[in-house]
């Protein structure tokens, strides 16, 4: 560094001089009217040169560095500086450097003088590297375009998405509100976001209202415990009932605010399928009868209802009379008409509550809960003679009979199967008898042997 003494010695001119060089900026002077050029050695070592071997200088040297798409706005500037709109001549600019990439500079200028009859004459100026704000400013820029692409990319997931991305919101005061919701609310919930954001609670209103409390109790036990709300509920809108599962996970702020952040997809058709499913599994598909698993099923928790509160059932088990006579007559497929038609009318037979199983080929139950052996008794007798009253279009001499055994329940039963063994052993002293009848099992007679 000079000495202050030194410092002082030097003219105003050249202590200019060293504040510029100190400033790291490229120098330039140019004659409009005679075109002499003069640059510091700094302005050339910006494009990696010493001022040697850019000589001879002219402005052709600026114009053969700069790239052609910044000359075209630095000629518009500049002539707008020499018309005397701007006080300052002001450009960014890129110029090749030597080793073949491209520099950004900050080229600032003004006239200094100008000739007799008012042309520009001298103007002068400066070159400062601007390549690493201009990288940080692209960079920035880069990440701006990168963050509005992800968020259109997220917006136009989201819309496809068969639900609602959400951010529900309940604020320390009770007040709630979703501060961003995507527009799948509007086919969920039929409200629009817009609505959402300003009244949280209307998006509740079009929740079913059996599920409703439920919902509002998930969503304090995730606010109390931290947990993850998941939670499985109707929504009503236009009429229109859909299952939805939402999923979404609590943020607790500083000020007692609790935000969710999830989704809450529409699952109807799965839900629907879940119980496509469950008919499928626990109904015979020819007669829509419940298959033996499910008849299964529902005799035992008849067994276990007894055994805690005494409520007494029957079984009515009963055969088609000859069936083997009327596949063989007739085909199997007729048989599966009398089948299907047997079990539909003896549906309409039954109470709420009742069961008819498919228990095997020909072989189908009732189950009939809080029943006493007299009520069993008359039930399989009217179902007796239903079936011998069924007609079947297209088989005017068809006739189909069936013969019925009948048991009630005993509390000393060990295993639910026991009332069916009871039932069958009654339909087969039916079958033994002739047939199209009903007996009702006793005990005495299974003594007798
Ligand atoms: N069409 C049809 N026939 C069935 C089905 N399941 C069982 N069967 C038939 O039912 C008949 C039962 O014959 P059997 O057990 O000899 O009894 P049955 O001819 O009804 O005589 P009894 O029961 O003694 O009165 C057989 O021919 C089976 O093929 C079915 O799903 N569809």
């Amino acid at each position: 560094m000079p000495s202050h003494s030194f410092y002082l010695q030097q003219d105003e001119a050249s202590r200019l001089k060293t504040i510029l060089e100190g400033t790291g900026a490229g120098t330039w002077e140019w004659n409009v009217q005679t075109g002499e050029t003069i640059f510091n050695e700094r302005w050339a070592e910006i494009i990696g040169y010493s001022l040697e071997e850019l000589q001879p200088v002219s402005i052709d040297t600026w114009m053969k560095h700069a790239h052609p798409d910044d000359l075209a706005l630095s000629e518009q500037k500049l002539t707008a500086h020499f018309r005397g709109d701007s006080e300052y001549y002001e450009c960014e600019a890129r110029m090749r450097h030597r080793d073949g990439y491209w520099v950004w500079v900050r080229d600032y200028g003004r006239l200094v003088s100008r000739t007799l009859e008012g042309e520009p004459e001298w103007i002068s100026g400066t070159h400062i590297e601007i390549s690493s704000s201009k990288q940080y400013e692209q960079r920035l820029e880069q990440i701006k375009a990168e963050q509005q692409q992800t968020i259109q990319r997220f917006e136009k997931m989201a819309s496809l998405l068969p639900g609602v991305v959400f951010q529900f919101e309940i604020r320390p005061d009770g007040t709630m509100t979703f501060p961003y919701a995507s527009a799948g609310i509007e086919r969920v919930y039929g409200v629009t976001p817009e609505q959402a954001l300003a009244d949280g609670t209307i998006v509740f209103q079009a929740i079913h209202p059996e599920d409703r409390g439920f919902v509002e109790q998930t969503i304090n036990h995730s606010k109390k415990s931290g947990e993850n709300w998941i939670c499985e509920y109707r929504v009503i809108n236009e009429g229109v009932v859909s299952w939805v599962l939402g999923r979404s996970k609590p943020e607790f702020k500083p000020d007692g605010t609790v935000i969710w952040h999830g989704a809450i997809l529409d699952i109807t058709s799965q839900k629907t399928l879940e119980e496509e499913l469950r008919q499928t599994s626990t109904t015979d598909d020819l007669t829509g009868a419940a298959n033996r698993r499910r008849f299964t099923e529902v005799l035992s928790w008849e067994f276990e209802r007894l055994k805690r509160n005494g409520a007494g059932y029957a079984v009515v088990l009963f055969d088609f009379d000859w069936f083997k006579r009327v596949n063989d007559h007739y085909g199997h497929h007729v048989g599966d008409l009398v089948l299907r038609e047997t079990a539909h009318r003896i549906k309409n037979e039954l109470r709420t509550g009742d069961t008819l199983g498919r228990i095997g080929g020909e072989e189908f139950a009732v189950l009939l809960p809080q029943c006493d052996e007299n009520s069993a008794r008359q039930f399989a007798e009217r179902l007796r003679r239903s079936v011998e009253q069924l007609r079947f279009i297209g088989f005017d001499e068809l006739r189909g009979t069936i013969t019925c055994g009948v048991a009630i329940s005993d509390r000393t039963d060990e295993k639910p199967s026991q009332i069916l063994v009871r039932a069958d052993q009654a339909m087969y002293r039916g079958k033994a008898q002739g047939r199209n009848q009903v007996v009702v099992f006793d005990y005495n007679d299974q003594d007798s042997g």
